[in-house]
């Protein structure tokens, strides 16, 4: 059923910001993580994967119930490498532990975006931690060998439209694959941990090839090192994603506000929040120097 926000009426924003800096202070301090990606790339990560269970058609899984801490969940196949995200966390979930998961892994990727450079992300607490039997099964997250229609159906599920989901994808400017978690490789060149629309930019130009990886999937390749996903290239198999990855690809303002707008309706799937609740814009670091 539809989940209701119980925000923590002894909270304010100051005590978020709070979780905020600890979480963005920690992502500087260990910057070697990834051969120097750093951690910010798999806390969007966890933060999406919390959210993508959601599935509108019986108003189940999604963020709220902070079920990603449950072993069942954790340990679903799509979420292999996720578990360094959760030890990322697990400190500042005991510094702060009158924080419920569900809020510590979608602030989590809140902080992330902000502090790669990315668009300020609005966001509302009040997510209540489940018991582990409401745990969703595993399986609902998306196959990176799918096709354009696959794409479409995929987040179909979560109601969201063509800009949404050309929108959210752009998330893959961030960090990198890795064959030990994914079956996928790469890029070897500048993986990034700045928020851009660098992913919408290759997408179009690079010289890509369809060419098989070394555990044997299909993925495209460009000379300059980097890669896309089957599910990936498929954005530029539709004439309706191709026309969004070229608008965004000409105008990183308009991905940025799209993004916002998507990442913040993912993050709040399957959730009520009372209509009074205003979201909180947190600072980034750099402006509360
Ligand atoms: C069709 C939908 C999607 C598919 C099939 C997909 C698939 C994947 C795969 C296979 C990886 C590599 C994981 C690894 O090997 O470590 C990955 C990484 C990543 N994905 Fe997605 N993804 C999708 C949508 C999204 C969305 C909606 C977001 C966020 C809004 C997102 C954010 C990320 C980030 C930040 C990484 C890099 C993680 C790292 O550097 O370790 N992805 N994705
Ligand atoms: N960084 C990254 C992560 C996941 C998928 C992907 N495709 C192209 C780049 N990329």
């Amino acid at each position: 059923g539809l989940n209701v926000a119980i925000p923590n009426k002894s909270k304010s924003i100051k005590d978020y910001q709070n979780v905020y800096n600890d979480i963005a202070e920690k992502i500087r301090e260990e910057d070697e993580f990834d051969n120097y990606i750093g951690y910010g790339p798999i806390l969007v990560r966890i933060a999406w994967h919390s959210s993508g269970t959601f599935d509108k058609n019986n108003m189940t899984g999604g963020s709220f119930g902070g079920t990603m801490r449950f072993k069942k969940e954790i340990n679903d196949p799509s979420n292999a490498g996720l578990k360094q995200a959760d030890e990322f966390l697990a400190p500042i979930y005991k510094k702060h532990s009158w924080i419920s998961h569900g809020d510590l892994y979608t602030l989590a990727g809140v902080t992330a975006v902000q502090e790669a450079q990315g668009p300020k992300i609005p966001w509302r607490p009040g997510r209540v931690d489940q018991p582990e039997n409401t745990t969703p099964e595993n399986g609902r997250l998306p196959d990176a060998t799918g096709d354009s229609s696959y794409v479409r159906n995929y987040f179909g599920r979560f109601g969201f439209n063509d800009t949404e989901i050309v929108a959210l994808i752009g998330a893959h400017c961030l960090g990198k694959t890795h064959l030990e978690n994914s079956g996928f490789e790469g890029p070897w060149g500048a993986a990034s941990n700045v928020f851009s629309n660098e992913f919408f930019v290759n997408l179009l130009n690079e010289n890509w090839k369809l060419q098989k990886n070394a555990a044997g999937n299909e993925q495209y390749d460009s000379p300059k090192g980097y890669m896309m996903l089957p599910a990936d290239f498929a954005l530029r198999q539709d004439n309706k994603f191709l026309k969004l990855v070229k608008a965004y690809a000409n105008d990183q303002d308009l991905f940025f506000n799209d993004f916002a707008k998507a990442y913040v309706k993912l993050l709040e799937s399957g959730i009520h929040f009372p209509a009074d609740q205003k979201p909180f814009i947190f600072k980034t670091l750099d402006e509360q120097e």
